[in-house]
């Protein structure tokens, strides 16, 4: 589903350039979760704005489902870190932001967000406004708004990163049954290691800056109910946490 060829990108400031990815390569294939995981600055956001077709590589190639991308792609959804909602809109307003812009009706939006919020356990809380819920809350919001446009492809920026410890587990849980229904290709950044571990299918750990592969680890029990508790969970997070450390 994605594919990335030998990816550079390099930013340019005042002060000169700055090389911020070298020679990407990975491919994720359809319904499955990858993770990026890297030390601070070494270019995960920006490969994220690269998959979304927000950046242009200066090298390299990005494609998704046959297309390449150049420009932003209507089925592929992106949530930010600080999950992007308008403080003076209401959960509804917010959640159907997506749908307002592709001129969807109102009774299509309702058709489209009534069952999604719903699900994501956001039923009552239409009317009010983002700073009258938590974080957990904020955060099913804006996953609300990313799944109204019925994506294939998920890209989350350090989703939980802001949620106490047992909201985050709670989170993730919900992203995996998303996931299961839906059948996403998601790529999600983090640098939370019991996170990647439990959530990557496959993890790809990043070099300190510029950002190169330097791992690419299969992780088949990603996602299973009680896949924390066990033996290879414990073994693979050492790994990527020495990875890290290297
Ligand atoms: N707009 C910009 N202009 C210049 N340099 C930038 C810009 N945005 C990011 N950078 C630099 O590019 C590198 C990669 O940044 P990026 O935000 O992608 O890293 P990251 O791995 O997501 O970091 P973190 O884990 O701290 O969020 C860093 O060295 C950063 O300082």
């Amino acid at each position: 589903m994605i594919r990335v060829f030998n990816l550079d990108y390099t930013y340019y400031t005042g002060g000169g350039a700055v090389p911020a990815l070298v020679n990407i390569n990975l491919t994720v294939p359809a319904g499955q979760t990858c993770v990026l995981i890297g030390p601070s600055g070494c270019g995960k956001t920006t490969l994220l704005y690269l998959l979304a077709g927000l950046l242009q590589p200066a090298r390299g190639e990005i494609w998704i489902g046959g297309e390449r991308i150049t420009k932003p792609r209507q089925r592929t959804a992106i949530i930010l870190q600080d999950y992007g909602l308008l403080p003076w809109k209401t959960v509804w307003e917010n959640a159907a932001l997506g749908l307002a812009l592709r001129k969807f009706t109102a009774r299509q939006q309702q058709e489209r967000l009534q069952p999604l919020l719903a699900g994501l356990g956001l039923a009552g809380l239409e009317k009010r406004y983002p700073a009258q819920l938590s974080g957990g809350q904020k955060q099913r919001v804006a996953i609300a708004r990313a799944l109204s446009l019925e994506p294939d492809v998920l890209l989350m920026d350090e989703p939980f990163s802001a949620l106490d410890a047992l909201t985050r587990e709670s989170l993730q849980q919900t992203l995996v049954e998303i996931q299961n229904q839906r059948r996403l290709t998601t790529v999600l950044v983090t640098h939370n290691i019991e996170e990647a571990v439990f959530l990557g299918q496959q993890i790809i750990v990043l070099t300190g800056a510029p950002g190169q592969v330097k791992a690419i680890l299969a992780n088949p029990g990603a996602g299973s109910g009680d896949y924390r508790f066990t033996s290879k969970f414990h073994h693979l997070c050492s790994r990527v946490r020495q990875l890290l450390q290297e």
